[in-house]
């Protein structure tokens, strides 16, 4: 199934004869509906109980479904269920024991007496953490729910699903233990004040979701004061990724980044990370635009140029980039021929790929597979392999190059869930780590 459109699961009341599947399936597609898993719930004398999962473009079409259904004689949907809700309950991630705590002596020996000794042990040589807990293997996932996605200052309790979901990404692609920390305050202060005061559990702290610009404050403070790694995932995460998709359109479209102009977008978290890496990647000119004064202006103090109009960004660009969190900013109109459209705002971005290509653009894609889970899981992976306390330029540059590296010809970045790509991101930091340690 694709995975930009609606997912429900129906559940349906079907006459108990043969042909009533085929009349449910005929009246979910004809309504445009497509359908997925099939399940039977309970077969009866009268009637089945059947739960279709059906994928829709938006809620008006599973109304349309819903209503062609009912219309069927005997035919009855009892319950419409999210299966994206469904998936989220109780939680995507759970912190579990590694030790079996079958008898006694497993009991004293995972907890007191036995675990006593281990806290001595690391009393007395504070390194030895790292052998003896999971502390080595543990990253705080910090937001205050300032900037969730594209969809603004939210909150985070509101924003903990997409701690969630990365979180099971550190587990599952690298084998991370990605903890989510939840902050009740937006002041730079507080926050740096909790981080630095969680940091002993952890060894490193991706940052996530914290709006600009107060992020820039909160991370450089982190940087400094801490000595773990700390990275901003939407600004650091992003740029990585959208400089392999550059690189990877340059390749193909025949254009050389140093005589390219970019445009970028939104000047935010990722969009002014995204300026500064393109900049020191050697594109010959940075644009940007933004609704802030402010954030023009700190592009121009980064050497990139501030330009007032999105047309005229559109209209002087060879690569445009988006991510400003507006669905449909982008309009048809203005896209060039032969342009590089990333418009990488989600959950929508601000043109579709599809508009950008048949309104002339030569490479286009959104936030979805551009998107920063090609980056951050093998850059902490590969930060914490080399057990460096920090994320610096180079490994961000040598990361950017290796996800480049595993994309197949024509695409931009290559597929998230390939093991692979994560493994050569997370050598290529560790490289990077020890060339400049
Ligand atoms: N694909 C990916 O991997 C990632 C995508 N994003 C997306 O980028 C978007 C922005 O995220 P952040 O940079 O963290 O947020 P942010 O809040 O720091 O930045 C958004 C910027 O866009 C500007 N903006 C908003 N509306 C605008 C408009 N109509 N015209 C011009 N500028 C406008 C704001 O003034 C702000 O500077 C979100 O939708 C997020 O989902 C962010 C990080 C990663
Ligand atoms: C992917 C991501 O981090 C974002 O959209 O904010
Ligand atoms: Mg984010």
């Amino acid at each position: 199934m694709a995975y930009n459109k609606l997912i429900r699961t129906l559940m349906i009341e079907i006459p108990s004869v043969p042909g009533s599947l085929g009349k449910v399936a005929t009246a979910i597609g004809l309504s445009g509906g497509d359908i997925g898993e099939v399940e039977t719930i309970k077969v009866g004398p009268a009637y089945t109980q059947r739960n279709i999962t059906v994928q829709v473009e938006n809620e008006e079409q599973l109304v349309k479904i819903i209503q062609s259904i009912n219309t069927l004689e005997g035919f009855r949907v009892q319950a419409v269920s999210d299966e994206v809700l469904r998936a989220h309950e109780g939680g995507k991630v759970h912190m579990k024991s590694k030790m079996p705590i079958q008898s006694l002596a497993d009991l004293s020996r995972v907890y007191t007496p036995g675990v006593a000794d281990v806290c001595k042990v690391i009393e007395a040589e504070p390194e030895k953490a790292k052998i003896y807990t999971n502390i080595g293997n543990s990253v705080a996932i910090v937001t205050d729910g300032t900037a969730i996605l594209g969809l603004g200052d939210i909150g985070p309790v509101a924003g903990m699903p997409v701690m969630e979901g990365k979180s099971a990404l550190f587990d599952q692609l690298v084998g991370i233990n990605g903890i989510p920390i939840l902050l009740d305050t937006k002041n730079p202060d507080e926050i740096v004040e909790t981080v630095k005061r969680i940091a002993p559990g952890f060894s490193g702290i991706l940052l996530e979701d914290i709006g600009s610009p107060h992020c820039f404050e909160v991370e450089e403070r982190l940087k400094a004061e801490l000595d773990i790694p700390v990275m901003h995932d939407d600004q650091h995460g992003t740029a990585v990724v959208t400089l392999a998709a550059v690189i990877s359109a340059c390749k193909s479209a025949g254009v050389d980044l140093k005589e390219a102009t970019v445009g970028q977008i939104g000047l935010g978290a990722a969009g002014l990370a995204i300026c500064r890496m393109l900049m020191a990647y050697g594109a010959k000119s940075v644009l940007g635009a933004d609704r802030s004064l402010e954030a023009k202006e700190r592009l121009e103090n980064y050497g990139g140029t501030p330009v007032d109009e999105l047309e005229e960004l559109m209209e002087r660009c060879d690569i445009v980039i988006a991510t400003t969190g507006v669905q449909g900013l982008i309009k048809k109109e203005w896209v060039q021929k032969g342009q590089i459209i990333l418009a990488l705002s989600n959950p929508k971005p601000e043109i579709e790929s599809a508009d950008a290509l048949a309104a002339g653009a030569a490479y286009a894609a959104d936030g979805r597979s551009v998107n920063n889970v090609l980056g951050f899981p093998g850059i902490f992976r590969g930060v914490l392999n080399a057990q460096s306390n920090k994320v610096t330029h180079p490994m961000l540059v040598a990361a950017a190059e290796a996800i480049a590296s595993c994309t197949k010809a024509g695409d931009l970045v290559p597929q998230p869930l390939d093991r692979m790509v994560h493994e050569r991101v997370a050598e290529a930091v560790e490289k990077a780590a020890n060339a400049t340690e």
